[in-house]
Formats: structure tokens, C-alpha cells, sequence
């Protein structure tokens, strides 16, 4: 998705800054995938999970903690958004432990968020960019997917929302947008093949995340503005449907 970002999507998070404090954690995936190939090292995935070598390390660690991350953080600077570059693996902001070592090497999962440094960034009025790496206890830098990272810090921080940012303008069913959903909808949505592919690792991680504080998750595109006046874009899910009319 990050090549296809808009100047209306990164203008959003001025109006979005006027509601919201804001935290940005991304991914990069194909950018990652794009490097590996042009130096040659095979990449394999597992459950949609990149194995992570020492070398593929490497190359995750200059796409996503260097361009990637500065490319997010510069155009929100151009708009004239505080940005600033975190990577999970600092400030022991994402502690980790290994998911598989044995099958995906320096693979994270998250063990423990101290999101001081972001609190302070947003106390500062920074927006924090976060690249999503952890720290394991034995001070190794690990491979985190930007979805669980995501909702890791948003259940740290205390976040109200979290948005997942894609390519679609929200869940579609039959072309059209859904308004709103529910984790059990999603779940029959799923089993009808309504919700495939890429989806659905995004609308599970979306529904682990809502609790009695996180009550709201949207699935928003980033080909468009993410506010529409006063109002978020996309699909919201929330685990009820009676506290959606509101
Ligand atoms: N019901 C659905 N509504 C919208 N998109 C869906 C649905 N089911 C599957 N998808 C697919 O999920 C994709 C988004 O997931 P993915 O490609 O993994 O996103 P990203 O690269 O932004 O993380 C969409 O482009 C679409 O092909
Ligand atoms: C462990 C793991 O798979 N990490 C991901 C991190 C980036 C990411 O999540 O990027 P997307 O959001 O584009 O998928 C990876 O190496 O691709």
C-alpha cells in the first residue's frame, strides 16, 4: 500500500491530530521482498510470516527501520506534522520473545510494550512512526508483522481507535462498503469466503485488539482522505452492534 498513499491520506492527519493523538506503526513488506531479490537472497514465508535470517535481518532493518520509515516520516514533515522515526526495538518499547525460532528465525512475537517514549513523543506533540521491531531479552533485534505490532502498542497506549490502513475502502461485500461490523459477523464472513485472502489476518488481528477501552477498529484505505468532516472513513468494527447506532 505504501506506493499507492495519497496526498489526501497524508494530509488526513492534520484534521486527524485535532481529535486524535496519533501513532503511526507501518509495514513494508514488498519493499523488504523487493531489496532481497535485487541482492539475491531467497525469501520464504510461513503463515504469511517472513522467515528471518541474520542476513534477511539486515536487509528488513535498512528497508524498514531506514527508507521506508524516513519515506512516512518526510512527507508527513512536508505537510507540516511532527513526525518522528521510533523503532520498536528501542527504548524498550516492543520486548520480545522468538515466535518459531526454529522454523522463522528472528521472528518476534510481542511479549511486553513500554510505550514511555511514545507518550512522551505525543506529550511533546511528535506523531511517532514506528517500524515494527522487537527486543528480545537477549538483546536480539526480531522481525515483528506490522498488524500484531500495531495492536500491541494500541492496547499499550490505552487507544480509543486503530485504524488498518489498506487498499480496499473498507470490507466489501457484493462492492459494497459495510458501514459496520461485528467479530461475529466477520467470522460468518469468513466462513462465506466473503472475507478472504490478506483480509483476514487484518480483520483477526482487528478483533483480538477491542476491549472495554479499544472499542472501535476500522479497516480505512489509504488511496483516500481518512476523515470525511468530522467522521472516520471505512468499515468500523466494534463487538456489538446495538453500540454502533449511535
Ligand atoms: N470482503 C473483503 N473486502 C475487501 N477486501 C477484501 C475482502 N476479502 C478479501 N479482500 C482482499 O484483502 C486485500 C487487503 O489485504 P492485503 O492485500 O493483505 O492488504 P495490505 O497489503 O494493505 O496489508 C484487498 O485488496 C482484497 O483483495
Ligand atoms: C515477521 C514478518 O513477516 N514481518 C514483516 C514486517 C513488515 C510487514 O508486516 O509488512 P506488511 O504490513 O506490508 O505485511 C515482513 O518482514 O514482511
Amino acid at each position: 500500500m505504501l506506493d499507492q498513499l495519497t496526498e489526501d491520506f497524508y494530509n488526513s492527519f492534520l484534521d486527524l491530530q485535532e481529535h486524535y493523538q496519533v501513532i503511526i506503526v507501518h509495514g513494508g513488506g514488498p519493499a523488504i521482498t523487493r531489496l532481497l531479490d535485487q541482492l539475491n537472497i531467497e525469501g520464504e514465508f510461513y503463515d504469511g510470516l517472513r522467515k528471518t535470517t541474520p542476513e534477511t535481518l539486515e536487509v528488513v532493518e535498512m528497508v524498514l527501520g531506514g527508507s521506508v520509515n524516513g519515506r512516512i516520516t518526510g512527507h508527513l514533515m512536508k505537510k507540516g506534522v511532527n513526525a518522528v522515526g521510533v523503532k520498536g526495538s528501542e527504548a524498550s518499547l516492543l520486548q520480545a520473545d522468538y515466535l518459531d525460532k526454529e522454523n522463522l528465525g528472528l521472528v518476534g512475537k510481542v511479549k511486553e510494550v513500554n510505550p514511555t517514549i511514545l507518550k512522551n513523543l505525543l506529550a511533546e506533540s511528535f506523531l511517532p512512526v514506528v517500524a515494527p521491531f522487537g527486543k528480545t531479552e537477549d538483546h536480539q533485534t526480531v522481525n515483528i508483522n506490522a498488524d500484531v505490532a500495531a495492536g500491541a502498542i494500541a492496547t499499550a497506549v490505552g487507544a480509543e481507535k486503530l485504524l488498518y490502513v489498506t487498499d480496499v475502502p473498507g470490507i466489501l461485500v457484493e462492492d459494497e462498503i459495510l458501514d459496520c461490523t461485528t467479530p461475529e459477523e466477520i467470522n460468518g464472513m469468513i466462513e462465506q469466503k466473503v472475507i478472504y485472502g490478506g483480509m483476514i489476518p487484518k480483520v483477526r488481528s482487528a478483533t483480538e485488539a477491542l476491549s472495554d477501552h479499544l472499542q472501535e477498529v476500522r479497516i480505512v484505505s489509504g488511496e483516500q482522505a481518512l476523515m470525511e468532516g468530522d467522521s472516520l472513513n471505512g468499515t468500523s468494527i466494534r463487538a456489538k452492534r446495538k453500540e454502533m447506532v449511535e
